[in-house]
């Protein structure tokens, strides 16, 4: 580089300096501005997450970009980033707490990383939380003296046993909910172990989400929906959405959601491991897409194999569906081994018509990950 070029690039950085300062400074603006929303809702009983509002300025936000010559996407990525602070934000002035006249919340196995991103959530709201962990049997009596409401939240192997064994003397107008990933069983266990209100619950996120804007949980109606609507609501002021499944339907879906997902997950690395991939290189050579592939993968290596064993193991109906995929993996490769390259085309065209309008949505989405991917890359 001569000089004058050095002199000149050196000039612009300064200035694209200055104007990156501003923006920290606009940042902090709208980080105070939005803690005062957050006090406002919090006083109001409103949840975090407010879609109408988000569309309408995402709306006016991508206009305004357009008629400046600003990539109107632009727009929209830095403000979801923002918004998504914002719900971290906002959390941290608490939550109204919908029913003061409860009595305290029981965690029981409050230890898990789940147990207690509820535990936070619930303490934010003004609940006073006590939690039971395996040690704390002998204290059982005094512990459930009063609750208002109990949730279970061990492995989903001991789950149904530990119900129908140690939740039989609750008192009677407590709530009992559960937070296991699946739901036919435990709700059934929990129908006969306690007579009063009963909920299953399954949040569709880890305990690693921060905030629960935009996050799923689902809700298997057990009995007295009337005594629990409260805590339904409450879980919408933290954020979440409210999916409403009957027990079969929802169960069903994790065997093909969670357990075939994770299988695959694991099968997938317990080869690249056989296959003594060196993944240094294969990250490299690797296309966006596959460095997410890897990522996804990768991910479940850095968690606890009883989490994922838990989990795989939950329900033996899906082994069958395992089975379905390995057995539709073995036809699929007989095409490859036959060399019938049209078979395999047809086949194709196949499921893209059966995924119909979900394929070109789903492609759109995948974009602005494999963006993210490749923004995250530092070499
Ligand atoms: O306007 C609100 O209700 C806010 O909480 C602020 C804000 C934002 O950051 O602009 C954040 C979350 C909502 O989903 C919508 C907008």
């Amino acid at each position: 580089m001569n000089e004058k070029t050095t002199a000149e690039l050196e000039n612009l950085r300064g200035l694209i300096d200055g104007v990156d300062q501003q923006l920290i400074h606009l940042l902090r603006k709208r980080l105070d501005l939005v803690a005062q929303v957050g006090a406002v809702k919090h006083g109001a009983g409103l949840p975090i997450y407010a879609p109408q509002r988000e569309a309408s300025m995402l709306a006016k936000r991508r206009g305004e970009a357009q008629k400046m010559d600003v990539s109107p996407q632009l727009i929209e990525d830095i403000l979801r980033r923002l918004m998504r602070e914002s719900y971290l934000n906002e959390k941290d002035v608490g939550f109204k707490q919908v029913n003061p006249d409860l009595g305290h919340v029981v965690l029981v196995g409050g230890e898990g990383k789940l147990g207690g991103l509820f535990s936070q959530m619930l303490v934010l709201s003004g609940y006073q939380v006590q939690v039971l962990d395996k040690d704390d049997w002998c204290r059982a009596t005094e512990i459930f003296d009063g609750a208002g409401l109990v949730i279970v939240t061990v492995p989903i192997a001991i789950t149904c046993d530990l119900i129908k064994e140690k939740l039989t003397e609750l008192p009677q107008d407590c709530i009992l909910a559960d937070l296991t990933s699946i739901k036919g069983e435990p709700v059934n266990a929990m129908l006969e172990a306690h007579k009063g209100p009963v909920v299953g619950l399954h949040p569709m996120f880890g305990p690693d989400v921060g905030s629960l804007a935009k996050q799923v949980v689902v809700v298997c109606h057990g009995r007295k929906s009337q005594d629990y609507q409260w805590l339904l609501e409450q879980i919408q002021i933290w954020g979440a959405r409210i999916v409403e499944a009957e027990p079969e339907r929802h169960d069903k879906a994790m065997q093909l959601v969670q357990a075939m997902r994770h299988f695959s997950s694991f099968v997938y690395g317990l080869n690249l491991y056989k296959e003594e991939a060196d993944i240094e290189s294969l990250l490299q050579f690797s296309s966006p897409i596959y460095r997410l592939e890897l990522a996804m993968v990768g991910r479940l290596f850095a968690q606890s194999p009883e989490l994922y064993a838990d989990i795989i193991f939950a329900q033996k109906e899906s082994l069958n569906a395992i089975r379905d995929y390995l057995d539709n993996y073995s036809q699929a490769l007989s095409l490859l081994q036959s060399g019938d390259r049209e078979a395999f085309v047809s086949q194709f065209e196949e499921v893209a018509q059966w995924f119909g309008d979900f394929a070109p949505q789903f492609q759109r989405e995948s974009r602005a990950m494999l963006q993210s991917v490749n923004d995250m890359k530092t070499d």
